[in-house]
């Protein structure tokens, strides 16, 4: 089942156009992810599909709701993280989730939500105390409190180290895990690739792909790379004659290979018969980021 649908939409700040033609949809269940570069238009996307914008065209439904129509009904089961939500600096971690609670019919318990995300020692905290991991974590909190069916996470582990990173993403598998289908913006491919079940990649205001992250790296050509050390000397021309064979490189005593099909098969197969040993031999599968480029024609995270 459908849980969003969003048909051709399009917004626009002035002239500029942040939203040119979107459309994607995210079934129940999932964790579908939304990725691109810096200003590609994600978050008015989810803005408009949270009714906090308002969409200049298209058609956009979640849980069967008109975002902007339907607002108070969709707040009753969409909850929504946006991008540098701050809140009071002096607001504690519990008063802060008493607060949202209180705009919701039926609320979850407060204190075993605060222990399922790893929060109850931190109750009494105030905002500005919190880490970096634990204001999302809150953050995560205060989107599930009205015990929604979907949620919207924007840009949640921006800023995060490696660990705290890791950490929200398992909470994320835990909300997914409770039935929640979740909406998360990201423009970091790992993360994409680690935690969505499909993906749809925007680049200026447009959907370029949906795909699972597998079918996305695959459109990068099923491209792959085997790097090693031959033991004897190995002449390109024999490796090129290989029709598995794209590009040969010399990297000092290194060889780098990249191809497609059968590639490690053809190689190693070629070196047996000249009895040629490969030392550390590498292989390597193209990934989200090099579907990405292959999509785009640019990387995802420029300055990352
Ligand atoms: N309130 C606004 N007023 C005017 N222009 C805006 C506004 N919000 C966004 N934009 C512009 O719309 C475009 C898309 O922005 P948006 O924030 O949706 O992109 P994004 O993909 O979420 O980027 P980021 O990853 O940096 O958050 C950008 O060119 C941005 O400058």
């Amino acid at each position: 089942m459908a849980v969003i649908e969003v048909e051709h939409l399009h917004k626009r700040y002035g002239d500029d156009i942040a939203v040119d033609d979107v459309s994607f949809t995210v079934e129940e269940g999932e964790i579908f992810g939304i990725l691109g570069p810096n200003g590609a238009g994600k978050t008015t996307t989810v803005e408009c599909l949270s009714g906090l914008r308002t969409a200049d065209a298209g058609r956009v439904r979640v849980l069967g709701f008109d975002p902007v129509r339907d607002r108070d009904a969709l707040r009753q089961v969409l909850g929504v993280q946006l991008q540098g939500g701050g809140l009071p600096e002096k607001l504690t971690v519990r008063e802060a989730l008493e607060l949202y609670a209180s705009f919701h019919r039926d609320p979850a318990d407060i204190t075993s939500l605060m222990s399922r995300l790893g929060l109850a020692w931190k109750a009494d905290a105030r905002y500005r105390k919190l880490s970096g991991g634990q204001q999302q974590r809150l953050a995560i909190a205060l989107a599930m409190v009205g015990k929604p069916k979907a949620v919207v996470l924007d840009e949640l582990t921006t800023g995060l180290d490696p660990h705290a990173r890791r950490a929200t993403w398992d909470l994320v598998r835990q909300v997914r895990d409770t039935g929640v289908t979740v909406v998360l913006v990201t423009h970091f491919m790992e993360e994409a690739e680690r935690l969505c079940d499909r993906v749809a990649v925007i680049d200026s205001g447009r959907v370029v792909a949906e795909d699972t992250p597998a079918g996305l790296a695959a459109r990068a050509g099923r491209r792959q790379r085997l790097r090693f050390r031959p033991s004897a000397p190995l002449d390109e021309a024999s490796l090129l004659a290989l029709p598995e064979v794209a590009e040969v490189r010399r990297d000092g005593p290194r060889i780098e290979i990249d191809g497609t099909g059968n590639l490690v098969q053809a190689v190693t197969s070629l070196l047996a018969r000249r009895q040629i040993i490969a030392a550390d031999l590498r292989v390597e599968q193209a990934t989200l980021d090099d579907a990405f480029i292959a999509l785009t024609g640019r990387p995802a995270t420029p300055g990352d």
